[in-house]
């Protein structure tokens, strides 16, 4: 088998965005430096698995879909832990910065690119502090690792847009039961069935397992995840959708989010892991 990644610039409609494009064997992952936000998976050549909007833009604002990283805080900044939360966005800092390669490395079975990010001044954390990830493409597999060496109070998530095809068949196995429903504002519980969407959904697991299954029909993808306290679903449903500029009106029957978070404020070192894959 042979692996291979290459610099490229421009990706679908975003032109002018200086990419990564990885292959091993018959998969391809392309990579954005802006953000190092993954942009597409391919396990074999046309079945792509995550959903890319085809209103998403670039310009000072977060890339709709793909993998986008939300580090160091997760939705909107929180007053008791960012000061000047308000003049902060939403789901951090990470996702609209120009990262840079540390190292790239393609083997006879995996092609890993490296990247990492400066941040000079964090709100919370006056010294400079960097952020890495690894990602990890094999014939198999695609695997991010998202790392931060320092003990800062921090929180992140792998915010994962997956393409789905039946959404009012979709079942989300493995996330556990208790949620906090961010919609209703409440706790809420799943019971014994997988979690699926109805109208806006926007719910934090707390107990989710390490193997996580989206079944949509008769496909389905596996997500493994490490390192995380709780996993995230989320779908804006038709009335959010068409407030989002940059989502389609009925782009909620394309897509949903199953996100590896680490969501409790503590001041540990980040080693949170997502590894999709066809199953
Ligand atoms: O529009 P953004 O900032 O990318 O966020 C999208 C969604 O991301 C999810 O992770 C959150 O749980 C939602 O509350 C949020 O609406």
């Amino acid at each position: 088998m042979l692996s291979s990644i290459r610099q490229q610039t421009g990706f679908a409609h975003l032109h002018d965005l200086p990419c990564w494009l990885l292959h091993c064997g018959p998969a391809r992952a392309v990579i954005s430096s802006y953000g190092a936000q993954v942009l597409s998976y391919q396990p074999s050549a046309g079945d792509e698995l995550l959903w890319l909007s085809e209103q998403a833009g670039w310009n000072n604002q977060a890339i709709r879909g793909g993998i986008p990283i939300c580090w160091p805080w997760f939705g909107p900044a929180q007053p008791e832990h960012i000061p000047e939360a308000n003049q902060h966005p939403s789901h951090g800092l990470a996702r609209t910065r120009h990262w840079q390669l540390l190292q790239q490395q393609c083997t006879a079975t995996e092609a890993i690119l490296h990247l990492h990010c400066l941040f000079d001044r964090l709100p919370q954390q006056a010294a400079a502090t960097e952020l890495q990830l690894e990602l990890r493409l094999t014939s198999q597999a695609l695997q991010l690792t998202l790392r931060c060496a320092q003990a800062l109070p921090q929180q992140a998530a792998l915010h994962s847009y997956f393409r789905i095809h039946q959404p009012g068949q979709l079942k989300v196995h493995g996330l556990g039961r208790p949620y906090l429903d961010k919609v209703q504002q409440r706790p809420g519980n799943d019971g014994l069935q997988g979690a699926q969407l109805y109208g806006e959904t926007d719910r934090i697991y707390q107990q989710p397992t390490d193997k996580l299954l989206l079944q949509d029909g008769e496909v389905a993808v596996s997500l493994q995840q490490a390192g995380h306290d709780s996993s995230v679903l989320w779908n804006p449903g038709p009335v959010k959708s068409k407030q989002l500029s940059d989502v389609a009106d009925d782009g909620y029957q394309q897509f949903v989010c199953v996100e590896t978070a680490r969501l409790h404020w503590q001041a540990v070192p980040l080693h949170l892991v997502q590894r999709i894959s066809r199953r």
